[in-house]
């Protein structure tokens, strides 16, 4: 594992931030749409793939099962597929939960072992919520803790249909046991306590595999993969940075958006709180213009259909008149870093006043920030929502240390909002990761 060098961003805020903004590729469509077309016998032809770290790391996973990819000059991604015999070396996932889980369950259905690995802040995330349904399919999955972290030992290959009752609601694990499910011995079901994205299911059913959706319960069928051509939309989770940013700070479109379920969301917290912002479904625009936010409650209801947006939300509510309450959200604590105390303390370091709770925040909104410096924690949505309050809210120059983690999802994030903003915005050699 290559750890990446420290790099710090400086913005000189605030001003304001307006245009238009082609946001990268969906990152869990890109994921998707490698693997799948890497399970698939044939060729398929990808377009919008993102170019982020997190997906790049999931393709070089795949070329080590034999996978090859080539970049086209129109900018698409060829894949040849037909991946069937365990890889010739240990998968680098990277900083990417998505990546490791979902290619665990490839590896629970191939014939042979699996080893995964990933960067140090991959290697704290739990794995037991895998590795307890896979081991259910008769799969062996190691690794430390008895299985619980990465380093990962997989040896698949014969595994049985399971009707698998997921307690934490999460599209990562249902995706994993289904991809298992495509190399089982009968018919696999997932029950998720409460609905995810779909993207696993929608792209199953246009590569040709029986799927059905019924509630809660998803049920794959085994079966081979047709190779299809995929467009990849733009991604809904970094477009919400610009939406909150365009709220705080001027007038933002994001064109070309996925807003399918469990995606789009964010649109629905942000008009609760009062923003100015509008949804195009079939162009999948969304346009947000600068409006007078006020606190509202976020519950556990809300959680899963937001997930990911809540570092830059939490940012719309330290810019609200009022109190933000966050609640149900303990999932946070188990993604890049624990979002819930990374967040507040991002805000906190804006001298916003935010408590964190168990399974939230409580944040108090003030019109101006002060100046910042903040530590990324290795997590790019906390590096990128505290660059969008410097940006929209913090008077002088705000530092954003551990700046190099946003390129696993956003590389071009500081050229966009420099582009936006008009601000100085630079990227200097910062602390070591
Ligand atoms: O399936 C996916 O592509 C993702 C699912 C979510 O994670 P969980 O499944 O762990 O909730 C989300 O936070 C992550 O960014 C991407
Ligand atoms: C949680 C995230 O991704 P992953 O779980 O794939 O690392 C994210 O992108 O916010």
């Amino acid at each position: 594992m290559v750890e990446r060098a420290g790099v710090r961003l400086s913005v000189r805020g605030a001003g304001e931030v307006i245009g238009r903004v082609q946001v990268p590729g969906d990152k869990s469509i890109s994921h998707r749409a490698l693997i799948l077309a890497a399970l698939a016998e044939g060729h398929s032809t990808l377009t919008g793939v993102s170019r982020c770290e997190d997906v790049a790391h999931t393709r070089a996973a795949l070329t080590r099962f034999g996978v090859e990819f080539t970049d086209l000059d129109s900018g698409a991604v060829r894949v040849r597929g037909g991946l069937r015999n365990e890889p010739d070396d240990v998968l680098d996932c990277g900083n990417s939960g998505t990546g490791m889980r979902l290619l665990s369950g490839v590896c629970a259905g191939v014939d042979g072992v699996s080893v995964l690995t990933g960067d140090k802040y991959l290697r704290r995330r739990p794995m037991d919520r895998i590795a307890i349904p896979l081991r259910q399919m008769g799969a062996r999955v190691d690794g430390r803790h008895d299985g619980g972290f990465a380093p990962l030992v997989i040896r698949g290959g014969q595994v049985e249909g399971i009707t698998y009752r997921s307690p934490v609601a999460s599209a990562q694990i249902k995706s994993c046991v289904l991809l298992a499910g495509l190399y089982a011995a009968g018919r696999t079901t997932v029950i998720e306590p409460k609905t995810t994205r779909r993207h696993t299911e929608e792209m199953l059913q246009a590569a040709g595999v029986k799927i059905r959706v019924e509630g809660t319960a998803v049920t794959v069928h085994p079966g081979p993969l047709a190779p299809v051509d995929h467009h990849v939309p733009n991604d809904p989770s970094q477009a919400a940075f610009w939406a909150v940013a365009g709220l705080l700070a001027g007038e933002i479109e994001a064109p070309g958006l996925y807003l399918g379920h469990g995606r789009a969301d964010f649109v629905g917290v942000l008009e609760r709180m009062g923003g100015d912002i509008e949804v195009d479904r079939a162009s999948g625009t969304v346009v947000a213009r600068a409006s007078h936010l006020r606190g509202v409650e976020i519950d556990a209801g809300d959680v899963p259909g937001i997930l990911d947006e809540i570092p830059v939300l939490a940012v719309a509510a330290a810019a609200a008149a009022g109190t933000t309450v966050i609640s149900g959200a303990k999932e946070l604590r188990a993604k890049e870093s624990d979002r819930i105390a990374t967040t507040a303390a991002m805000l906190r370091a804006f001298g916003v006043q935010a408590e964190e709770r168990p399974d939230g925040m409580v944040i108090h909104g003030r019109p101006e920030f002060s100046a910042a410096w903040v530590d990324s924690h290795g997590d790019h949505r906390i590096a990128m929502a505290a660059a969008v309050a410097a940006a929209c809210r913090a008077q002088g120059e705000s530092l954003i240390e551990g700046w190099e983690a946003v390129a696993t999802s956003y590389p071009g994030f500081a050229t966009d909002l420099e582009n936006l903003s008009g601000l100085r915005v630079s990227e200097t050699p910062g602390a070591p990761d």
